[in-house]
């Protein structure tokens, strides 16, 4: 029997995937968090950071860690305890759309 699996088409790849997009959304935390503490924020001062170079690729890498870390998370969750399958196509679907429609918004915002 084919196993069903998540992102990756791998139980054990989809796993490196979750942990490696969380340390990316960790990382990503902390430097916004270290950033909120260090300056006194004003609009331009924040769009200065925010649209500078790295922190364009840093939030681009972090969007995809987000995609990758909801897809896989919530697969789980799903798989998991929903049990009905009928269910679980509707709640996997509206999940995966969600992903993706946080991803070409994100890519829209920031390039
Ligand atoms: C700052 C952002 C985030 C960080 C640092 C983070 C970190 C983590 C970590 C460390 C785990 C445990 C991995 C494990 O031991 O299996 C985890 C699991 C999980 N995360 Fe996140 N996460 C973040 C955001 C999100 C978001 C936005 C979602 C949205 C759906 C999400 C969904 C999940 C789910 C469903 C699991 C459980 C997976 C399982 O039980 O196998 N996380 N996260």
């Amino acid at each position: 029997m084919k196993s069903a699996t998540g992102l990756t088409g791998s139980g054990s790849r989809d796993w490196v995937v979750q942990r490696i997009s969380a340390v990316v959304l960790a990382v990503y935390s902390l430097v916004m968090l270290g950033w909120f503490l260090t300056h006194q924020p004003t609009f331009e001062l924040w769009q200065g950071f925010m649209l500078s170079l790295p922190m364009r690729l840093f939030t681009l890498l972090m969007i995809l860690a987000l995609v990758g870390h909801a897809w896989v998370g919530m697969w789980t969750v799903l798989t998991d305890y929903v049990k009905s399958n009928g269910l679980r196509f509707v709640l996997q679907s509206a999940m995966i759309l969600a992903v993706l429609v946080y991803l070409f918004w994100g890519v829209m915002i920031f390039f």
